[in-house]
């Protein structure tokens, strides 16, 4: 059961709230098997049953409430059925919050060589030992119920960009059709399944997209495609055409977004749920979030820089470490400094969501935006 509680603020006259430019945002509650929690929200990715470099202890203690865990990455290696032996994601890992698992679309896409999509599912070589899988609705549905996730999602096809109308259109009437599969193969109660939202770049497909889904009601709806190379002012056009044609009772989840410039708009249009590798990508080459811009810790500059990342951040980092020290443990390839600036860009962006949860619940949301966004480069 996925129960979303979103408690907007109710506007005494919308049209009043529209001309001073009021926002979609909205700061919900998700009820889940493993906790109610909190958003807007923003989920560390564990690709492979762990967000690299943390424990889960450090995820609790920094705030994490619901993380991303793949679905293709965890069928290739080590196999869903021997996660589902081992009593499932949560215990496996050690997890106890919530737990999002993807349907593998993306990474079949994305990832390993793709051999050829039919109506049936897509077939591919799997980036590990090259040897030639499938996935469909039923498999990733059956892998993700194996795995026992709070919330998993839809087998879909992110459209590439750019993409031909024709073939958007196409591809998004079958992501619709795989929906149906995937909630007619979903039989484990207990478990939300969400729907994906896809359509391209294009606005008459994203409504007959989200349309489309909506009728097939879902306890949930993501929203792809979207991240993969688009130019920001085209993203959020589609997000314009999108959420406001989901249920304003139901949780609305951007995949892939992302920089907090992009969250903070992404918001305002009434997205609720974030998942990013960013954070934890840009961590391991020595790059720290800041509500500035990105801090390259590792730079010479801070060789004598005894300050830490950000004076003002209450993560294990910046509390105790300076930048002189990471930036050593970096160029001695101590992997202590990638646990560090990891631990520092993921509680800037779990810190960053509740900031603007607060925002929401105090009805100063817009002037937080320009406030950050005044101080934020890219
Ligand atoms: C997380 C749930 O995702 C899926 O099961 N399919 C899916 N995943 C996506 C991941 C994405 N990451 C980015 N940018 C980094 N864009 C994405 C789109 C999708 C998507 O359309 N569909
Ligand atoms: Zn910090």
């Amino acid at each position: 059961t996925c129960a979303f509680a979103g408690q907007k603020k109710v506007l005494a006259a919308y049209e009043e709230a529209v001309k001073c430019g009021y926002s979609g945002a909205r700061a919900g509650r998700l009820h889940t098997p493993h906790g109610v929690f909190d958003t807007p929200m923003f989920m560390p990715v564990g690709t492979q049953a762990t967000v690299k470099a943390v424990s889960p202890r450090e995820l609790k203690e920094m705030g994490a409430q619901i993380i991303l865990s793949n679905t293709y990455h965890l069928y290739l290696r080590p196999g869903t059925e021997l996660v589902a032996e081992a009593g499932g994601l949560h215990r496996f890992m050690d997890w106890d919050g919530g737990i999002l698992t993807d349907s593998g679309g993306f990474q079949v896409f994305s990832l390993g060589p793709l051999r050829k999509i039919t109506e049936e599912g897509a077939a591919f070589r799997s980036h590990i030992d090259g040897s030639t899988q499938f996935l469909s609705p039923e498999i990733a549905i059956k892998a993700q119920m194996n795995l026992g996730a709070d919330i998993i999602m839809a087998f879909d096809e992110c459209i590439p960009y750019p993409a031909e109308y024709q073939y958007a259109k196409l591809s998004t009437e079958r992501t619709t059709r795989w929906a149906e599969r995937s909630q007619k193969a979903h039989t484990r109660s207990g478990q939300a399944l969400f729907a994906i939202v896809q359509g391209g770049m294009y606005q008459d497909l994203r409504r007959v997209s989200a349309n489309d889904l909506v009728s097939l009601d879902f306890p949930g709806y993501g929203i792809g495609g979207l991240s993969v190379g688009e130019p920001k002012p085209v993203m959020y056009e589609m997000l314009e055409q999108t959420v406001p044609l989901l249920p304003e009772n139901k949780p609305r989840y951007l995949m892939g977004v992302g920089t907090p410039d992009c969250l903070v708009e992404a918001v305002r249009y009434g997205i609720d749920m974030f998942d990013c590798v960013f954070p934890t990508r840009v961590a391991r080459n020595g790059t720290a979030m800041t509500k500035s811009g990105r801090l390259v810790v590792k730079n010479a500059a801070y060789a004598k820089d005894f300050l830490p990342i950000d004076e003002n951040c209450g993560c294990y980092a910046c509390q105790n470490f300076s930048r002189a020290y990471i930036r050593h443990l970096l160029k001695a390839d101590e992997i202590f400094g990638l646990r560090l600036t990891t631990i520092h860009n993921l509680y800037f962006l779990l810190d960053f969501t509740k900031k603007m949860r607060q925002a929401i619940l105090e009805d100063r949301f817009l002037s937080f935006r320009e406030e950050f966004l005044a101080q934020y480069c890219k």
